[in-house]
């Protein structure tokens, strides 16, 4: 169909009843219909076929639908229904141009369209013009007697229908004034109202209940066209504003909102074609569910393709974003406000009800994105507060109190970053990220604290270590009745120090009473442990440690100095002595005796075993029960051994063993001695030389050449003695002592030949005073090497290995 300029139509519904759905989506799309709101009105026009309805309507909003020719006579021209925008009225009204009711061509078999777009006017239109001719007024045959009888008829079908204003448009009116016709009118269609049946509900409810009867009439187009138009133009003005209260279409209550319009009227269409009963406030309803649901759905396709949440959904993955609520927020809040914007005339019900379906489904969407923020906002703060922790220890804090001064603060920081996450519409709950972190933040609190308090525990024990080790060591070297006494004390003192120190550092880490406790007992076990693996140390070289004792006491005397076998010596007390120290030390080293309490009988024991018994054995060969013949001490718990009755006679028999060389050493040693020291002639042979050499004696002492040969050759002999020590060479016994001197004598004499010729070439040399101080360094010297070279029995062999004439120069 051609259009004029400001005009646009549509053929809404064929003549065979078909819905032109894609016409319609057309024609809302050129006349912009959906923007309008609420704020459109719908005219239809119904009447006799041929009865100039469309000539009216051009005329009277300017549109385009077609008319009869005149010339070529009555024929039906609009089949089905046409729709056109009225042309200048405001608001936005939109007009349906019916076909002729009483058309010949379709005859009374087709009245059913005829009732069917009858209804379909009235469930949609706030006006309908019902066009008759003038001449019908009061006529029982009237053209339009049938037509008002079945919209009145119909109407009984609409469940709650709205008010509809039933404008009668009287054509070709003559020079009877309309106050007269109009009381006929009126009369002929309360008649045709009262023969309709009604259903019981409105068999008393009277026609202005359902209508609004208005009543115009037009001077003929044919004849009287000025007229004609003017009156038109007059009518026109009654359709400006026709929503407004009072208006041609001025109940407003059924109005579906415009943008529902496409398909409400496809779905009242479809309603009416199955016969069915038509509900309009379930239509309604139904109309706004679906409207508002494709409203709904347009708005969250436009959201999740929206650029910007795109970017701040693919951000929010990588880091932390600034505002991230502030932005979701408004950008939410302009889908759901074009949500209410669009949605907003239809049924509040559902609108609300499909909002806050849109809300759940874009919060919905936006949610892993929330999550994402507020994961960020926990670690960063988690991070922030192991900076601040370690910051405020590395400062000097305590630790209770730089952890609550951090928890406070970091807390407060995360309250703060999660307001700024948070989204409004959602109001969800931070409750458990906050949980979590605290959670988090308690754990590495716990860590670092376990660390520190790891780290305290270490140099402690450290401490305790070297505090103990040592004087340990010694006390259980010096293996004497206050040794074990002594180390308690020690390690009494040591341990006291060590937990004084200890609960003072770790006062400031908030621990609970049980923990210290624990902390403190687990450090005296390690103080005690200390001192158990020292002496099982000590315990595991008793061996070493009982000869060295031997040793250090055999061979030294009163004096640590070396003792000298002169023969002077009681060897058998001064190894008694020795082995006694020895056992005692077996004795103190054999079990641990750290509690004041422990008592034993170790030492009398073993005495007993292995000195006495032995002495018993060897002298009275008295057969006892042996009481080293057990694993376990009595009255020392297994635990506290260190070593066994058994070990201790074992470890006795080895150490008698490698120490009885040195004491048959020391007697051979002593032996010799005594031979070396017993030099001169027996008394006996000394007298009867006196006797027998009395003559030759009193010879030499009256000739004087005998007697200063014999000072001389004395002389000679005592320069030899003293250059030699002979008498230091045979204090080791005689046999030593003829072979140091062979091996001294030819070097000596040479040495002393060499010595008097050079003082024979230099005279100078011939100081007797300065000879005589030399002779007596030498001699010193001599002593002094001597002195060294016998200091130890067992050395004395090595001595005469090492010893050359080279020494003694
Ligand atoms: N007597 C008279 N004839 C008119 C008037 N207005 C229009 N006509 C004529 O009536 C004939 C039918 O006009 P339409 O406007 O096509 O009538 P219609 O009711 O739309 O026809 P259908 O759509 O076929 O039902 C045309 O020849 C018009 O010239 C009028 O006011 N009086």
């Amino acid at each position: 169909m051609a259009s004029r300029d400001s005009s646009y139509s549509t053929h809404l519904i064929d003549g065979d009843g078909i819905f032109n759905v894609a016409g319609i989506e057309t024609f809302m799309k050129e006349v912009k219909l959906a923007e309008c709101g609420l704020s459109y009105a719908l005219v239809s026009i119904m009447g006799p076929q041929s009865s100039g309805k469309s000539t009216l309507l051009n005329n009277l909003f300017g549109t385009n639908f077609r008319e009869m020719d005149a010339f070529k006579g009555r024929s039906q021209t609009t089949k089905g229904i046409w729709m056109a925008r009225c042309a200048g009225i405001e608001p936005c009204t939109l007009v349906m141009d019916l076909e002729g009711t009483d058309g010949r061509e379709r005859g009374e078999d087709d009245t059913a369209f005829e009732k069917q777009s009858a209804l379909f006017a009235l469930a949609v239109s706030d006006i309908v013009l019902i066009n008759m001719w003038c001449h019908d007024i009061g006529r029982e045959q009237a053209a339009n007697k049938p037509l008002l009888k079945t919209v009145f008829q119909v109407m009984m079908r609409l469940f709650s229908p709205r008010k509809t204003t039933l404008l009668f448009v009287i054509r070709d009116k003559t020079r009877t004034p309309l106050e007269n016709l109009e009381p006929v009118l009126r009369e002929d269609i309360q008649k045709i109202w009262d023969s309709v049946p009604k259903p019981q509900a409105h068999m008393e409810t009277p026609l202005s209940e359902f209508f609004n009867v208005e009543v115009v009439a037009l001077s003929s187009y044919e004849e009287k066209e000025e007229q004609f138009r003017e009156q038109v133009a007059n009518l026109r003005q009654r359709f400006h504003h026709s929503i407004a209260p009072g208006g041609l279409a001025g109940d407003r209550r059924g109005v579906v909102p415009a943008s529902g319009f496409s398909f409400s009227s496809q779905q009242i269409w479809k309603v009416i074609k199955e016969n069915k009963d038509l509900d309009l406030p379930a239509h309604k309803v139904m109309v706004a569910t679906v409207r508002c649901e494709e409203i709904a759905n347009e708005k969250y396709a436009a959201f999740a393709a929206n650029e910007e949440w795109c970017k701040l959904e693919e951000t929010v993955q990588s880091g932390p974003i600034t505002g991230f609520g502030k932005k979701l927020n408004s950008l939410l809040d302009v889908y759901l406000s074009e949500y209410d914007a669009e949605a907003i005339y239809f049924d509040e019900g559902v609108r609300s009800a499909k909002q806050k379906q849109l809300q759940e489904k874009l919060l919905q969407l936006v949610q892993p994105a929330f999550q994402s923020a507020l994961g960020h906002v926990r670690s960063g703060t988690l991070d922030k507060f192991k900076e601040t922790f370690d910051k405020a220890l590395e400062r000097g804090e305590g630790f209770s109190e730089a952890a609550n001064n951090c928890i406070e603060f970091c807390m407060a920081q995360f309250d703060k970053a999660c307001a700024d996450v948070v989204i409004e519409q959602a109001n969800w709950d931070t409750y458990k990220v906050r949980e979590k972190l605290q959670r988090d933040i308690d754990a590495h609190v716990a860590s670092v604290r376990a660390a520190k308090i790891s780290e305290l525990t270490s140099s402690y024990e450290e401490k305790l270590k070297e505090s103990l080790s040592g004087p340990v060591e010694a006390l259980l070297d010096g293996a004497n009745s206050d040794t074990w006494p002594s180390i308690r004390n020690l390690l009494r003192r040591e341990t006291e120090s060590a937990v004084l120190g200890f609960s003072s550092a770790v006062s400031g880490f908030d621990m609970d009473e049980d923990t210290r406790q624990k902390m403190i007992l687990s450090l005296e076990d390690y103080a005690r442990s200390v001192v158990e693996g020292k002496a099982k140390e000590e315990a595991g070289r008793v061996l070493i440690r009982m000869k060295d004792k031997f040793t250090m006491l055999f061979s030294h005397d009163s004096d640590s100095m070396p003792r000298v076998w002169t023969g002077k010596e009681d060897i058998r007390a001064i190894t008694k002595t020795a082995r006694s120290a020895s056992l005692k030390l077996l004795s103190v080293m054999a079990v641990i005796r750290l509690n004041d309490n422990d008592t034993d009988n170790i030492e009398k024991t073993l005495a007993v075993a292995l000195v006495d018994s032995s002495n018993s054995a060897a002298n009275k060969s008295i057969t006892m029960v042996d009481p080293l013949a057990s694993s376990t001490w009595e009255q020392v718990p297994s635990s506290n051994t260190l070593i066994t009755p058994v070990q201790c006679k074992s470890l006795w028999r080895q150490f008698k063993t490698e120490t009885e060389y040195s004491v048959s050493q020391a007697i051979s040693a002593q032996e010799a001695n005594k031979r070396s020291n017993n030099w001169l002639p027996p008394p006996w042979a000394i007298v009867a030389l006196v006797i027998l050499g009395f003559n030759e004696f009193m010879t030499l002492l009256r000739n004087p050449l005998y007697l200063g040969l014999i000072f001389v050759g004395y002389l000679l002999v005592k320069a030899l003695w003293m250059q030699l020590d002979v008498s230091g060479e045979f204090r080791n016994g005689a046999l030593p002592g003829i072979i140091s001197l062979t091996s001294k004598f030819i070097p000596t004499i040479m040495n002393l030949m060499k010595k008097l010729a050079e003082e024979g070439q230099n005279p100078a040399n011939n100081n007797p005073q300065r000879n005589q101080s030399k002779i007596n360094h030498n001699a010193l010297t001599r002593n002094a090497v001597s002195s060294s070279a016998s200091s130890n029995v067992t050395s004395l062999d090595n001595e005469k290995e090492h010893s050359s004439p080279s020494k003694y120069e």
